[in-house]
């Protein structure tokens, strides 16, 4: 526990190190002032009283000046340094959310489809958020707190030792006591931390699934998972405020030992003559400072342990291992020689996600270039699977595909997706306008191409029905358009980018007959010179293709032309006659 505290706090340091020196400035400067403005009162009120008790009014006069001018001072550059200690702030955060959000940006997929994005947004907001708390109030309610306590103990010790002294013991024990409440609370903090990511995750739900929890009357069952976690944080903030009640009234138990000690011990003093009654009355207002140094340090502390459990949840995502340039663990397979003229192929391919079960299974399929091959196979065989170990969202287990006559693992992720237009089942819309949405395919294209690529998608129609034609913005995942139109926005994507391999995932299966036909004809043509692999459950699609191959468990369990596998009387068969009898 205490390593990883070092190391959270370590790593935070490595955040300020770039802006080290304006951090530490603003820090210490802003803490200076706040120090320094609350001993100037107990300094002033022991010079004024003594000078007066002395009755030397020149002399009074004297110290009202040159307090007057260290005031005007203090409250002209107090704001300065607080300004440059929350920019500086403010500065690495920005730097912070950045790199985090391009982390994100690389996590392979594997990540995204096992962590729901709840947690993955409440570890980018509220725990970012805590990790500023932590860099900017935390860290500066220490530092200041501190200051003015080891100022206050100091001039305590010049103005009498004796007591001073005193003062330190008794503070010691109230240092002991906070700190004992330290880790039990960081240990609440987290688990407050995670309630909230959990908390997130119930929103999302509510909100990504807005229809259907309409439509499957789930509101009840959500209610009840919602009130799950919210009863869970409730539980936890109690916890943490129970905790914090016992450290208050422990607190002022201390206090109250201490000031009525203090004094007493004070006015002992005073009645022996061994202080005056300005070093008295400076003495009281100083004990406060050092009190509550010792008061609150373990508190402070505390808040920042709190702190530290969210950082701890930000650079856990940070931890998680990023895409590879390539994907290497095909170098075993060096000896294979190539001598294929296809475009991919797949050799004895095997996989699985995590630890489950064998999803593909020695496979072994090849592709020529220019053909169009279509994967088609009972739910669940492992189609979309190979579509995903092409696109390189994961390593492969075993085996080796070949592209382009070279091995896979020659080629980088990003030179492997360039090659590829990728149209999948629910195919992602962005924020912003139809023309941004089309242009994500080759951001240098012109309008004309964004306009000839929708034309071919047959979407070009629609679009100029909107009210501002391209420039329409769409809503968030193109919550305004027909299932149809974001279809055909997204196969406009495809065509834009020109690839040479295009994969397709049930790529019309969101659209009416009508439009799937207009679609088709637009593929027909984007098609042509190019290597075409989709998925394809209605098997009217797939009657021109070159190559059939139906996938089951992992395997190829038949390969061929339509009317081939047709004749052949198997699985393709079945499946074909299945979907004939209900379109009659
Ligand atoms: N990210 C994942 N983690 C774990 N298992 C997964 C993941 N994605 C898919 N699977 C499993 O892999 C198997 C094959 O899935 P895949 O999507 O490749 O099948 P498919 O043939 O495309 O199915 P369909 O025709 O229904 O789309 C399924 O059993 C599925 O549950």
């Amino acid at each position: 526990m205490a390593d990883k505290r070092n190391s959270e706090a370590r790593r935070l340091a490595q955040l300020i190190k770039p802006r080290r020196k304006a951090y530490l400035l603003g820090l210490l400067g802003s803490s200076l002032m706040d120090s320094s403005m609350s001993l100037v009162f107990p300094l002033l009120i022991k010079l004024v009283l003594d000078a007066v008790t002395a009755k030397n009014m020149n002399t009074v006069g004297k110290i009202c000046l040159e307090f007057s001018i260290i005031i005007a001072l203090l409250i002209c550059l107090t704001p300065l340094f607080q300004y440059l200690f929350g920019k500086t702030v403010k500065a690495i955060m920005i730097d912070f959310r950045l790199s985090v959000f391009h982390h994100m940006e690389k996590l392979p997929v594997a990540y995204y489809e096992n962590t729901h994005s709840g947690d993955s947004l409440s570890r980018i907001n509220n725990d970012l958020g805590v990790v500023e708390n932590a860099l900017s109030g935390n860290i500066r309610s220490i530092v200041s707190l501190l200051m003015t306590g080891v100022y206050s103990a100091v001039i305590m010790l010049f103005l009498n030792w004796k007591f001073a002294v005193v003062l330190i013991l008794v503070g010691l024990v109230s240092t002991y006591v906070n700190s004992r409440f330290a880790l039990p609370l960081r240990k609440i903090s987290l688990e407050i931390q995670q309630g909230l990511g959990k908390q997130v995750e119930r929103l999302m739900d509510l909100i990504a699934g807005a229809q259907v929890s309409r439509v499957f009357q789930m509101t009840g069952q959500m209610n009840r998972k919602y009130q799950v976690t919210n009863q869970l944080l409730a539980k936890l903030s109690i916890a943490r405020s129970v905790r914090s009640a016992f450290l208050n009234s422990a607190n002022y138990t201390l206090i109250w030992i201490n000031n009525g000690g203090v004094f007493i011990f004070g006015t002992l003093l005073l009645i022996h003559g061994e202080i005056t009654l300005g070093t008295l009355l400076s003495l009281i207002l100083l004990l406060d400072h050092v009190t509550n140094l010792f008061r609150n340090l373990g508190s402070f502390w505390a808040n920042l342990q709190s702190s530290f459990a969210g950082a701890a949840r930000v650079f856990e995502l940070l931890d998680i291992a990023e895409e590879p340039e390539r994907h290497n663990n095909e170098a075993k397979n060096k000896a294979h020689k190539n001598e294929s003229k296809q475009i991919i192929e797949f050799r004895n391919v095997s996989f699985s996600y995590g630890e489950g079960e064998k999803i593909l299974d020695g496979l072994n399929l090849s592709i020529e270039k220019g053909h169009l091959v279509a994967l088609v196979g009972p739910s669940g065989g492992g189609k979309s699977t190979i579509l995903k170990l092409l696109l390189g969202f994961y390593p492969l287990e075993q085996g080796q595909i070949r592209f382009e006559g070279k091995r896979f693992t020659d080629y980088s992720l990003s030179e492997q997706r360039n090659k590829m237009a990728y149209v999948s089942q629910d195919s992602y819309l962005f924020e912003g306008t139809i023309e941004e949405n089309i242009r994500y395919g080759r951001m240098d294209a012109t309008y004309e191409e964004v306009v000839a690529a929708a034309k071919s998608a047959y979407a070009h129609d629609f679009i100029m029905e909107q009210s501002e034609g391209y420039s329409t913005s769409i809503g968030e995942r193109g919550a305004r358009l027909s299932g149809g139109q974001r279809q055909r926005i997204t196969i406009a994507r495809a065509l834009l980018k020109n690839a040479t391999i295009l994969l397709l995932d049930e790529a019309t299966s969101a659209l009416d007959s009508e439009s799937e036909q207009a679609v088709q004809m637009g593929l027909q043509r984007l098609m042509e010179g190019k290597t075409t692999i989709t998925i394809a459950h209605r098997l009217s699609t797939i009657r021109q293709a070159n190559m059939i191959y139906v996938i089951g468990k992992g395997r190829i369990m038949e390969q061929g032309r339509h009317a081939d596998l047709l004749d052949a009387g198997g699985v393709y068969m079945r499946l074909h006659n299945m979907q004939d009898r209900k379109s009659k």
